[in-house]
């Protein structure tokens, strides 16, 4: 089975052709003050220029404003709009319609009833990222390294496709995969030597422990 693997947080060209050269079909640009992967608009766009044909890339904002967006999708060549705060469902259906662009709406999971929400969601995004809800009071909504329980959406079905997410690891991705059936998965934390700090071998192990083409994984210390 083929598994697209999302590289999020991308900050420098060379982790643009890392991703690229691994095999990974989406790189994520973060644009969120307070994340360690935050770009400026000019920076995003730089990237996005390094990006090969086929490498679809996504910008991930949080509860942003129709000028941030603007900004953003006028500047930064883009191929998807991830939605990370706690956009309604009406304003992922405005923001579709407004920019043209698919929509990925990230909901947090922690326990049984949030799955509700992707039920919702699903009717008017593109795309669903199916990530660990963040901790009470954590600074990021997204990004924290953090794993929920995947038997919660195993083998779960929504009418549009999905992305696992939240504390992936080239470790641990392959058993994910198997317990989920997801078909496609985002990381950010599990691919860094530190906040915000990627690893190209990481990336690497990354996208063949997603796909099944491991060879070994690095430790890094
Ligand atoms: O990566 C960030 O800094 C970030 C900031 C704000 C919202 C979401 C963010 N990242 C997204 O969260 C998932 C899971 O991250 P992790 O692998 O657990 O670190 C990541 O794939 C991004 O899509």
């Amino acid at each position: 089975m083929d598994i697209r693997v999302k590289i999020c947080g991308l900050t420098q060209p060379e982790h643009v052709h890392a991703v690229a050269e691994a095999g990974a079909a989406y790189a994520g640009f973060v644009f969120f003050e307070k994340s360690p992967r935050h770009l400026t608009v000019e920076q995003a766009r730089d990237l996005a220029l390094e990006a090969p044909v086929g490498l679809a890339k996504v910008a991930l904002t949080v509860n942003a404003d129709d000028s941030y967006l603007d900004w953003i999708v006028e500047t930064v060549p883009l191929d998807m709009l991830q939605l990370h705060g706690s956009e309604s469902p009406e304003r992922v259906a405005e923001l579709r319609e407004r920019y043209g662009l698919p929509i990925m709406k990230a909901v947090g999971i922690a326990e049984e009833p949030d799955l509700a929400a992707l039920q919702e969601y699903s009717a008017v995004a593109d795309q669903l990222l199916v990530d660990a809800k963040p901790p009470k009071g954590a600074v990021l909504p997204g990004g924290n390294g953090l794993a929920f329980d995947w038997r919660l959406v195993n083998r779960k079905y929504w009418p549009c496709p999905w992305m696992l997410a939240g504390g992936l690891t080239p470790h641990n991705v392959a058993e994910a995969v198997r317990m989920t059936g997801a078909r496609q998965v985002d990381v950010s934390s599990g691919v860094e030597f530190a906040p915000g700090q990627k690893d190209a071998n990481l990336i690497r192990a990354f996208v063949e422990a997603a796909t099944g083409k491991q060879k070994d994984v690095p430790i890094l210390r």
